[in-house]
């Protein structure tokens, strides 16, 4: 559905994105994840039409559409700050899209329908007559959804949509998003810097760092064959062992002999299991172990010993 080639992008001379390629199938839920800076949300808005590439192309449906604006690419966009227009209630926010459109566009009965309709769907049915300021932010977020919904867009672009909301509510909007996507067989992308929102709602992840693409996979590829350094660290938590293999913290166990001896700092409880956090008495190296709350933990100051079940080493 959507193909970019080798796109570049500069600002002032710095190149903010390096031969990016990437394709996406109907229906896919993708993830662009990285750092502040790794030129996440200037991808997407090259590809939403709002700002322009240097090099490069970005494909729908096997069409070039470099040269179309916003609007003619049928693209529903949620920007954690694209705020609603104030004045405007909830319901007359949703029908914007469709009550500006030049061509085709519905008669007001129609968009009040549809707003409503739009309304239902994202679970604030009966708010329409308020106004921004009389919701909550888990609640405008969704009026913000339920917009760029209304012109049902083929392609639905997210930049970190629930960035600005606590934790327990980004958690049920996700959930929520996430089904809605299905339901309604949108192609969506999404910017986020949370690999746990990543790794939860995406089919597949991109995951970015300067300007470039470092890896490209599911969550399950991405967290357990991370193709670099740079994605074993971003994603998920990994110890470095001598003789460069990094490992996850559950990939690591107590053994009697051999392994690495480890300097126990500090244990705590982690949601269902040990977290120990010691030291590496071969290199100094912080290391971080969880080990199955059934069995018995290790104390500060004691001198363990850990091997790697499972872990990844980097030529070069
Ligand atoms: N209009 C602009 N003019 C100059 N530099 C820009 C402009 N927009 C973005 N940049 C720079 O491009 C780089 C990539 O920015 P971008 O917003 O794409 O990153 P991001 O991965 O989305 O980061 P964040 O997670 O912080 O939003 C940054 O170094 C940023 O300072």
């Amino acid at each position: 559905m959507i193909r970019v080639n080798n796109l570049t992008k500069r600002f002032d001379d710095v190149s903010v994105l390096r031969d990016i390629s990437l394709s996406v199938e109907p229906g896919e839920f993708i993830a662009l994840l990285g750092p502040s800076g790794s030129g996440k949300t200037t991808l997407l808005r090259i590809i939403a039409g709002l700002e322009f590439q240097d090099e490069g192309e970005v494909l729908v449906d096997g069409r070039d559409v470099s040269g179309l604006s916003v609007r003619d690419r049928q693209v529903g966009f949620v920007f954690q700050h694209y705020a609603l227009f104030r004045h405007m209630t909830v319901a007359q926010n949703v029908g914007f899209g469709l009550s500006v459109r030049k061509r085709n566009r519905p008669p007001k009965r129609e968009i009040e329908a549809r707003a409503q309709e739009l309304l239902r769907l994202v679970q604030l049915d009966g708010l329409g007559k308020r106004y921004p300021s009389q919701l909550s932010g888990g609640q405008r977020q969704r009026v913000a959804l339920a917009r760029a919904l209304a012109i049902e867009p083929k392609l639905l672009l997210l930049d970190e949509p629930f960035g600005a909301l606590d934790a327990k509510v980004r958690k049920d909007l996700r959930r929520w998003l996430r089904d809605l996507h299905r339901q309604m067989g949108l192609t969506s992308i999404f910017v986020t810097h949370d690999q746990e929102e990543a790794l939860e709602l995406a089919d597949r992840v991109v995951v970015m760092d300067h300007g470039v693409i470092e890896q490209i996979g599911t969550p399950e590829e991405i967290y357990m064959e991370p193709a670099t350094p740079f994605v074993s660290h971003f994603v998920g938590e990994t110890n470095h062992l001598p003789d460069g293999l990094h490992v996850r913290p559950h990939d690591l166990r107590i053994v009697e002999e051999g392994g690495e001896a480890v300097l126990v700092d500090n244990v705590f409880r982690k949601g269902g299991v040990w977290r120990v956090e010691g030291v590496l008495s071969g290199t100094g190296e912080i290391v971080e172990i969880d080990l199955d709350a059934g069995s018995p933990a290790p104390q500060p100051g004691a001198t363990i010993r850990v091997q790697p079940l499972r872990s990844k080493s980097f030529g070069g």
